[in-house]
């Protein structure tokens, strides 16, 4: 039988379905397995019930910043938010680069229109991908788009999972099950 040589695993899936939510659980899985999870992960910020944009957080060592935000006026524009291409790159592409070197697992939440604005950031989901490690990583739902998310996508390590509502609980101990077996068998 021919040897599998995925190792990066991709979720996908439409705005708010639990993306950031299913890479945190799978984290905290195998974090409780004794392994070393490293990486980052970005959320909506709300201020009285209303989005008003997304933190970012390095995941290991939780520091933490803002990814973006409506009424800020310098940086790249997404819709209504103005990206902060500042803690993008000193905690995101940070986090994925110290990630690569010290962690066993590789997180990046998420690849999309605002973090592709970052050739850093590019750049360093790219070595995390060519690393030997498994990397972790949601994908904009949107991505076949751009050619970033396209190159990405047609990699032959990279298995691509889509998030439902019928399938979020159980996605979590899945993927941290396939990516456990990875690292025993690299061990
Ligand atoms: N399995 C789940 N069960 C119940 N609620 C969930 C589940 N997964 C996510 N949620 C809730 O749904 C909301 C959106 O989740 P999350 O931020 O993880 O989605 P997302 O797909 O990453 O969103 P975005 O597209 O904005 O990045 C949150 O309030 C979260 O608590």
């Amino acid at each position: 039988m021919e040897k599998s040589n995925v190792k990066n695993f991709l979720v996908t899936g439409r705005p708010g379905i639990g993306k950031t939510t299913c890479v945190i659980r799978i984290a905290e899985i195998l974090t409780s397995r004794g392994v070393t999870v490293g990486g980052m992960v970005t959320y909506e910020v709300r201020e009285k019930g209303e989005r008003i944009g997304f933190n970012i957080r390095d995941i290991y060592t939780g520091r933490e910043g803002v990814l973006a935000r409506t009424g800020l006026t310098q940086g790249p524009r997404v819709g209504k938010y103005t990206v902060n291409l500042k803690d993008l790159e000193t905690i995101g592409v940070e986090a994925i680069k110290t990630a690569i070197q010290q962690a066993q697992v590789i997180i990046i939440d998420e690849i999309g229109p605002m973090e592709l604005y970052s050739k850093n950031f590019y750049t360093a989901v790219l070595s995390a991908l060519d690393s030997t490690k498994p990397v972790i990583a949601t994908i904009h739902e949107k991505a076949p788009n751009s050619q970033e998310g396209k190159t990405i996508l047609q990699r032959k390590d990279v298995k691509l999972y889509t998030l439902t509502f019928a399938n979020r609980e159980n996605m979590p101990p899945m993927i941290a099950k396939e990516v456990a077996t990875l690292i025993t068998k690299t061990a």
